[in-house]
């Protein structure tokens, strides 16, 4: 469904922030992306998106090279965002969002059901304005619901956890494990945590720009969590501090 083909992204000539990466994403499946801090998760998440150029490579989506498309373009064919800071939309209300990420408009119940998804009583939020009134948590559980109402073909979360308290994160893992069941796109996630990353059929990890590992989860979290004995994915030298 998507593919990366030696993806560059640059900061000046000396260092590369992404450094030909190349990934295949397959139709259906719950991709976690995960790594140290600074190994370039959000800069690979805004390349799909569209919303950073690189300077090298070829993304393909369904076979079509979407390298030169923009944002919009992008959404239009099925690749959807949700962004680690979302977007606040004066004058807009939670239910205008949510049916505009659905594309028409939406029953109270069709609502509510989007709404207690992430935990939130549409009775409370549908009329209200998405501004700077609501908290980066609701702002943060609205924008996965208007996500799961646009059902995108792939959709990427940067960094969902981000800001959630621990019982919305008990939903978070509700609303992942819904849309892979009640969805047939892909979902890419770019987490730390230990929940999200046991419940995706693929992990990837990306250090220093460069992706150390990819494959299914059973063979990938195992040398994540414990090291393999001598090298571990995410400090690939010996000795590596993460496991101390
Ligand atoms: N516009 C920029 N100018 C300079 N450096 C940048 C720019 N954008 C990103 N970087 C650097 O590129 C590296 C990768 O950043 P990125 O945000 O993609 O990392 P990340 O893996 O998502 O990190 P985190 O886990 O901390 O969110 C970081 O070292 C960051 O400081």
């Amino acid at each position: 469904m998507l593919e990366l083909q030696n993806i560059t992204v640059d900061v000046d000539d000396s260092r590369g922030i992404l450094r030909d990466v190349s990934l295949k994403i397959d139709g259906g499946k719950f991709v976690v992306i995960t790594g140290p801090n600074g190994g370039g998760k959000s800069t690979l998440a805004r390349v799909i998106a569209g919303i950073t150029r690189p300077a090298a490579g070829r993304i393909l989506f369904d076979g079509e090279d979407i390298t030169d498309l923009g944002i919009t373009e992008r959404a239009r064919r099925g690749v959807g965002f949700a962004f680690q800071q979302p977007v606040r939309f004066k004058g807009l209300t939670v239910r205008d969002l949510v049916e505009l990420a659905a594309g028409g408009s939406l029953s109270e119940q069709q609502l509510c059901g989007y709404l207690s998804d992430v935990g939130l009583c549409a009775k409370d939020y549908i009329d209200r304005e998405v501004n700077a009134s609501l908290s980066g948590g609701e702002i943060k559980r609205i924008e996965i619901a208007s996500v799961m109402a646009r059902k995108t073909r792939l959709t990427i979360f940067d960094e969902p956890e981000a800001g959630i308290d621990l019982w919305s994160f008990q939903n978070l893992i509700g609303v992942f494990q819904k849309m892979r069941r009640e969805t047939s796109g892909s979902l890419v996630v770019i987490s730390h945590q230990e929940r999200i990353l046991e419940i995706a059929d693929e992990l990837v990890v990306l250090v220093s720009g460069v992706v150390t590992a990819h494959g299914p989860r059973e063979e990938i979290l195992p040398g994540l969590l414990k090291g393999d004995g001598s090298r571990c994915a995410f400090c690939p030298q010996e000795g590596g501090i993460c496991h101390e």
